[in-house]
């Protein structure tokens, strides 16, 4: 975890000087003008849990790296308080010893860069094992959790090559082996795919999410890119002359944008690109239940029969019942009509209108192996129309 509590970031001599500034509402230029100051991160606070990957998105100079570099100490924190769980529990980090900081920055922060930052005089497994080795390991364990990590990323066999020999989607690679092999828990990722052309680009993006669901980080991720955001953020935080103005979860930002500059960032989005099942659906809560059966649509006389597993659970048409599938990553096309569909929370919503339409049945959700919403006709117009069920 990770908490930045209404931090203030401030470039040149005596930065305090611009905080009565800053208070007073005025501008980064005038206060630029005025001190000779750069106000880059304003009044910024902003959580994010374990498992979680928060996108930082704005425009250049919105002071996105600003603020994620104050996480390890990078840029120093004018006004306050960055909190990290440590294994003291939640401490802040400002407040700890110099000592202390580079016990948490060793233990519990890595980091991605843009540039690779790769050492060329050694070979891609020593360049893994760097960070290890400065943490005092052993050699031959420091060796055996460099491939072990390399291998994760696809790259056991390069582990002797120089970083010259690779690409730089392969260098970028072992950049994220590297983070990860520190085993911390947060990791800092400051526009790291952004020197990539797109298709490697896409297929890093791939990895990291593929990684995540593996490890379970808490990730910062500055990006400029909207795609990048939406494809790999829980939530996205979107910055504009060093203040957050909207936090929030893809969807929302894409369906709901909080003023005109969050407006035109996701102008050109379309909602069933973005919009997941999780969103898109309505809760079991809402929903009227009748002997034990719960009304999908009085139309159309749908129930839902739940067993005690998905396969033991049903859909009822009056006397017509149409048992259960979970529908496994696959063809839309190809789907069997004698079922209705039950797909995972995260299933995009171009992919829940895809089955809704080639079942001819509404879409269940699951979670954990559980069945928890449904998608019909009318969450689905809803969506296309800009309006999510769950801020109706
Ligand atoms: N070390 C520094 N010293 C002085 N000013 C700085 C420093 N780092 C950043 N700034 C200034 O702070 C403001 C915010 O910069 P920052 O790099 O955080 O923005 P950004 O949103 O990450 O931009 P980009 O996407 O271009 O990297 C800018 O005006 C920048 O010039």
């Amino acid at each position: 975890m990770i908490e930045f509590k209404n931090v203030d970031v401030v470039f040149g001599k005596q930065p305090e000087r611009a905080l009565p500034l800053m208070d007073n509402g005025e501008s980064l230029q005038e206060i630029q003008e005025k001190t000779g100051l750069t106000a880059a991160v304003r009044n910024a606070s902003l959580k994010v849990g374990k498992g979680e990957i928060c996108v930082l998105m704005g425009l250049s100079g919105s002071g996105k790296s600003s603020l994620l570099r104050t996480a390890n100490g990078l840029n120093p924190v004018t006004r306050g308080d960055v909190f990290l769980e440590t294994d003291q529990g939640i401490q802040n980090f400002h407040e700890l010893s110099e000592d202390q900081r580079r016990h948490v920055r060793m233990n519990r922060i890595s980091m991605v860069f843009q540039k690779f930052a790769l050492m060329p005089w050694l070979t891609v497994a020593e360049n893994v094992a760097f960070g290890l080795e400065q943490k005092g390991l052993d050699k031959s364990t420091v060796r055996t959790k460099a491939i072990e990590q390399l291998t994760l990323v696809g790259l056991g066999e390069w582990a002797d090559k120089k970083p010259s020999e690779l690409s730089g989607g392969m260098q970028q690679r072992v950049g994220l082996a590297r983070a990860f092999a520190m085993e911390t828990d947060i990791i800092l990722m400051d526009e790291p795919f952004s020197a990539l052309d797109p298709l490697i680009r896409s297929d890093l993006q791939d990895e990291l999410l593929r990684l995540q669901k593996q490890l379970n980080k808490t990730v910062l991720f500055v990006s400029h890119d909207l795609d990048e955001a939406l494809k790999l953020g829980n939530h996205i935080a979107i910055m504009k002359d060093g203040a957050i103005v909207q936090h929030d979860t893809p969807e929302n930002i894409v369906m709901n944008p909080a003023d005109d500059y969050v407006e035109a960032f996701v102008a050109h989005t379309n909602p069933i690109d973005v919009v997941n099942a999780q969103a898109l659906m309505r809760r079991f809560d809402d929903f009227r239940e009748k002997q034990g059966e719960i009304c999908l649509s009085e139309r159309d006389d749908c129930w839902l029969y739940q067993g005690d597993s998905i396969n033991n659970s049903a859909i009822r048409y009056g006397d017509t019942k149409v048992p259960l599938e979970v529908w496994r990553d696959g063809d839309t096309d190809d789907v069997n009509k004698k079922r209705a569909l039950v797909v995972p929370l995260e299933t995009r919503m171009h992919t829940v209108m895809a089955l809704r339409y080639q079942s001819g049945h509404g879409v269940l959700v699951e979670q954990d192996g559980k069945l928890v919403g449904h998608v019909g006709d009318r969450e689905i117009y809803h969506a296309m129309l800009g309006k999510l069920i769950g801020d109706k």
